[in-house]
């Protein structure tokens, strides 16, 4: 089944923001990357998935549901986790999980231990009775992913999940998310401006601009070889840029690579006979994929934000 779909999905917020403009757009299962700068209308759209926010114009269905007559049913088969902190400072994670188990429906012992076991789950059990307001953002983080989870969802919505965690947060979080959607078989749509990290868990990818659709497809497309060579010495770049620009390759170098464009076999073979000429010791040489980031930037300067990361 189709997980999200969208038919000219419009937002133009009270203060003439259009925040989403004839966005249509279909989702498969999977774990999916939202991805779009600041202010692109990943959480416009979100909220309006969850029946939060009612668009202006165009259609919408979350799990084959529609947001506007629908959202209960949506809320009782979807996770939220918001972009920021919500949390009661002076509840205990298993008090607060488990009320947001009790609203889901879930009668008093059932949501008990449903939240002892989302807490598991991401790592917080042995602190579940500690005062959320001690802990740090990394846990809180973990905090409103339990909250989330706590009621068995088929969909999770995580708006920029990452937000505030240091690289070895980001990286456990990352490992969870991925972890959650491969053995919990639970589709997720991950809302990110940061590429890198969507690139590394999600299946598929919708690229937002301007509230505009730029691109939906799977990862593993858009991040197909390209026909550039990527050359990596770990010494002597410069003497081997200059030799493959002597014999007339149209070299560029990025940071530690050397980019040349192939053009049939004999790139290789002049590459690597330079190289040897050289005695330069050879790390790397092969295709290039695709960088997501790539998509972005030919877009709006607004666009550019995302290409950054
Ligand atoms: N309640 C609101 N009222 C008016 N304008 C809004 C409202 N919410 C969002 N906007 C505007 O709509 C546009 C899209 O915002 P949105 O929050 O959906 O983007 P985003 O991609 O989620 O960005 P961020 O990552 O910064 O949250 C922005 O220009 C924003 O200022």
């Amino acid at each position: 089944m189709t997980l999200i779909a969208t038919e000219s999905l419009t937002k133009r917020y009270a203060n003439g923001v259009l925040a989403l403009s004839e966005f249509t757009v279909q989702v498969q299962p999977g774990v999916v990357g939202l991805v779009g700068a600041n202010g692109a209308g990943k959480s416009t759209l979100i909220k309006i998935l969850l029946g939060l926010v009612e668009p202006t114009a165009g259609g919408v269905r979350v799990l084959g549901l529609d947001p506007k007559t629908e959202a209960e049913k949506i809320r009782a088969r979807v996770g939220y986790m918001p972009e920021h902190d919500t949390l009661p400072p002076d509840l205990a994670a298993a008090e607060f999980v488990t009320h947001m188990a009790r609203m889901s429906g879930l009668p008093k012992v059932a949501a008990r231990e449903r939240a002892s076991e989302a807490l598991r789950h991401v790592g917080l059990y042995e602190e579940r009775f500690r005062q959320i307001g001690g802990y740090s953002t990394g846990m809180k983080q973990r905090v409103k992913l339990a909250q989330a989870l706590v009621h068995d969802p088929d969909l999770l919505l995580l708006d920029e999940p990452t937000n505030g965690l240091d690289p070895a947060g980001r990286d456990a979080m990352l490992g969870l998310i991925h972890r959650i959607g491969s053995e919990f078989g639970i589709s997720l749509v991950v809302c990110s401006h940061l590429l890198g990290e969507v690139e590394r868990i999600c299946d598929s990818l919708v690229a937002i601009d301007g509230g505009r659709l730029l691109r939906a497809d799977s990862v593993a497309t858009m991040t197909t070889v390209s026909d550039v060579l990527a050359v990596e010495v770990s010494e002597g770049q410069p003497e081997l840029a200059a030799a493959l620009r002597a014999q007339g390759l149209p070299v560029r170098e990025e940071s530690h690579l050397i980019l040349v464009p192939l053009a049939g076999d004999g790139t290789y073979d002049q590459i690597i006979g330079e190289v040897a000429r050289l005695d330069l010791p050879l790390h790397r040489l092969d295709l290039r994929r695709h960088r997501i980031a790539e998509l972005f930037a030919t877009a709006s300067p607004t666009g550019q934000e995302a290409a950054d990361v």
